[in-house]
């Protein structure tokens, strides 16, 4: 009887250089002969160290979780502290502040010196990125949802996260105007390093009139505002978060080139009249049918020769890496909608919504967003 296509054995192959050198890596004979061998064993203590780094990755980034919690990095950011000292401003016994100001240490966020701890430049780093703080505190949400990781990739667990953004169900599942705050005040303050990192990448001289579609409360629109003199721009989002909008930019100088447009993407017309577009972390939120029902949305409101600006964390796709293929990619998951793709694939949806002039710029900071450029074809 002939075997089904998934059923048949898999025929042995050739042995290639390449997978002798991996049987041999495998070999705990070879590994313990290789830690040994002096030419050896200097790659084997570095690939112990990387493995090493990946197996404690939940532990690190729970040191962290506690340290920020603790707000350790602002008690000492003038003055270096002991444990005795830290361990009564927070409440926790001597012994194990000692273990977390260690571990902070370990860890290279805090710097020992004798019994104190001061910040290190990388610590003190964390604490200047707009909304990073908030951010490593929402992961308690993140951490529930991947506690079964096996569960969370068959699709038989209800990740809480995407409640925490609701907005990505639809217009209609961010009425609550509390809820709306609470994922805007984070998408805010993260937007920040954004909107840095889009205008190092693209230059918006030439735009005259730019609709930010999906712009949340402002912050890529204003940094756009006060980096291009004569810009006028458009911000459309949901009713709930450009009602957010208009109070967070109260009083700010950029508003007299500022218009808000309150709508949907999916139910109501874009704004006209705009010769540039921009969507900044807005395509991974959601499924590759909205993508592209909005990209040729996007392709009817531009004029031809009108350009279109992408910016979100992106996959390394071919050359897989760890910010967007891990990370990214795993929140977008817990998300459920959502999914992170590659600047490759972004240019194959954009090629299909008919974008032509496709530009996959090299990433500054890949961590805080890759851009893809694209234009309407002139007529
Ligand atoms: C020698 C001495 C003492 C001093 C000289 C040294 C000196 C001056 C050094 C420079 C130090 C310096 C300025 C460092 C700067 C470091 C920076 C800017 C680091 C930035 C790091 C940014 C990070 C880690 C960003 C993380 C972002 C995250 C985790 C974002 C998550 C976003 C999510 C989950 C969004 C979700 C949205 C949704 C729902 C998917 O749509
Ligand atoms: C991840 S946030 C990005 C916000 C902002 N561009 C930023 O980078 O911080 C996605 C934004 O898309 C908006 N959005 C989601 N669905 C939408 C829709 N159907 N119409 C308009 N905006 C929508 C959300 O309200 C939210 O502000």
């Amino acid at each position: 009887m002939a075997l089904a296509e998934d059923t048949k054995p898999i025929s042995p192959r050739r042995p290639t250089w390449r997978s002798r050198l991996l049987k041999l890596a495998a070999s705990p004979r070879f590994q313990s002969w290789a830690a040994r061998f002096p030419l050896t064993r200097g790659l084997v203590r570095r690939e112990g160290e990387a493995l090493f780094g990946i197996v404690q990755g939940f532990v690190a980034s729970q040191v962290l979780f506690a340290l920020v919690e603790l707000r350790i990095p602002h008690r000492i950011l003038e003055r270096p502290g002991t444990a005795k000292e830290l361990a009564s401003e927070v409440g926790l016994a001597v012994d194990r502040m000692q273990r977390l100001l260690q571990a902070g240490a370990g860890l290279g966020l805090l710097r020992r010196r004798g019994d104190r701890f001061a910040l290190s430049t990388r610590g003190a780093a964390l604490i200047g990125v707009p909304g990073l703080e908030d951010m490593i505190r929402h992961h308690d949400l993140l951490y529930r949802d991947l506690a079964d990781p096996v569960a969370f990739l068959r699709g038989d667990t209800q990740p809480e996260l995407a409640r925490f953004w609701p907005y990505v169900f639809g217009a209609g599942a961010a009425e609550d105007p509390d809820t709306a705050r609470r994922y805007s005040d984070l998408m805010a303050q993260s937007q920040g390093l954004v909107a840095q990192e889009v205008l190092q990448t693209v230059s918006l001289q030439g735009t005259t009139r730019l609709m930010d579609i999906g712009g949340g409360t402002g912050a890529f629109a204003a940094a756009a505002l006060k980096a291009t003199p004569g810009l006028i721009v458009t911000l459309m989002d949901l009713p709930q978060v450009i009602d957010a909008a208009r109070t967070r930019l109260a009083g700010s100088p950029v508003l007299e080139r500022l218009h808000f447009f309150p709508g949907s993407f999916r139910d109501d017309p874009l704004p006209s009249g705009a010769d540039a577009a921009t969507l900044v972390r807005v395509l991974y939120d959601h499924a590759d049918d909205t993508v592209t029902a909005l990209l040729q949305k996007v392709k009817r409101a531009l004029p031809p020769g009108g350009r279109l600006i992408v910016a979100e964390p992106m996959s390394g796709g071919e050359t897989p890496d760890p910010i967007g293929d891990v990370y990214f990619a795993f929140y977008c998951m817990a998300m459920r909608t959502g999914t992170v793709r590659s600047q490759a694939e972004i240019a194959a949806l954009l090629a299909e919504a008919g974008f032509v002039d496709i530009q996959t710029p090299r990433p500054l900071r890949a961590f805080v967003a890759s851009v893809v450029t694209a234009r309407v074809p002139s007529a």
